[in-house]
């Protein structure tokens, strides 16, 4: 998979190229590029930003400059015979995009080549966005309710998301399976976990957890990932099958 991140700090980028990500770049297994928004700007101040239409603060980013920037990276190379080259999708970080969910990223770590646009400021000018959109699939995604100062975090969290599910980037791919949100759990939380030792400043592991009864252990992980989700996460509550909610009620 072909990943691209156009920013103007390119250095915030960097943690993708440590760790268990950085492995699977060095493997081969993703094929990363971060691009400098300012390379494409062509005054002397590099300006990537003027003030908004309709007056308001802050400063919006500049449609030419994006524009080239994503010419560059995802060229609609004249004569291209269709499907020769993987088309891109543009995934554009906002606190007013879509949410984003492990759904997304299981789509994401199909695709053969994403491009993420880091906005900063008060976002990217709608006609880039606009513009993408005429040659290739985009996304304006959130990666929760909350603002970050640009789009750069929310990036690190959207590739970490899907690029873990990518074959051979998981030293144990069968831990994926179990996650919180997976089909294997019906879309429910995890419930918690325990190593060694038994007793921890007097707290002990569930004794079910060391009875070796695999039935009972698997009965009692998904009676606690039940209470968790219906706690935690009363919203994930009408997505689950009927019979959860059975479930629900015997576990509570
Ligand atoms: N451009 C921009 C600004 C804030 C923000 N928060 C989450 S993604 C994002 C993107």
């Amino acid at each position: 998979m072909r990943i691209d991140v156009i920013t103007i700090f390119p250095e915030y980028l960097q943690p993708l190229r440590a760790a268990l990500l950085g492995k699977a770049v060095e493997r081969g297994l993703i094929n990363l590029g971060v691009h400098d928004l300012r390379d494409w700007t062509h005054d002397v101040h590099r300006a990537v930003d003027d003030a908004p239409y309709g007056g308001g603060p802050g400063m919006v980013m500049k449609p030419q400059v994006w524009g080239e920037a994503l010419d560059a990276v995802a060229p609609q190379a004249e004569g291209d015979e269709p499907g020769t080259k993987p088309r891109p999708r543009l995934v554009v970080p906002t606190p007013a995009g879509r949410p984003f969910t492990q759904r997304c990223a299981q789509e994401y770590a199909a695709e053969e080549h994403l491009i993420f646009a880091c906005g900063r400021y008060e976002g990217i000018d709608q006609r880039v966005i606009d513009d993408a959109a005429r040659r290739m699939p985009v996304d304006e995604v959130s990666v929760g309710d909350y603002v970050l100062v640009g789009g750069e975090a929310a990036v690190l969290v959207i590739v970490e998301a899907f690029a873990r599910l990518l074959p051979g980037v998981l030293g144990n791919p069968t831990s994926a399976a179990q996650d919180s949100f997976s089909t294997a759990l019906d879309g429910l939380l995890e419930g918690p976990s325990y190593t060694r030792p038994e007793v921890w400043r007097d707290l002990s592991v569930p004794e079910v957890l060391l009875s070796g009864n695999h039935a009972l252990v698997d009965r009692w992980r998904r009676d606690q990932a039940l209470v968790r989700t219906f706690h935690r996460r009363p919203d994930l509550v009408d997505r689950l099958p009927e019979d959860a909610l059975d479930e629900r009620d015997r576990a509570l």
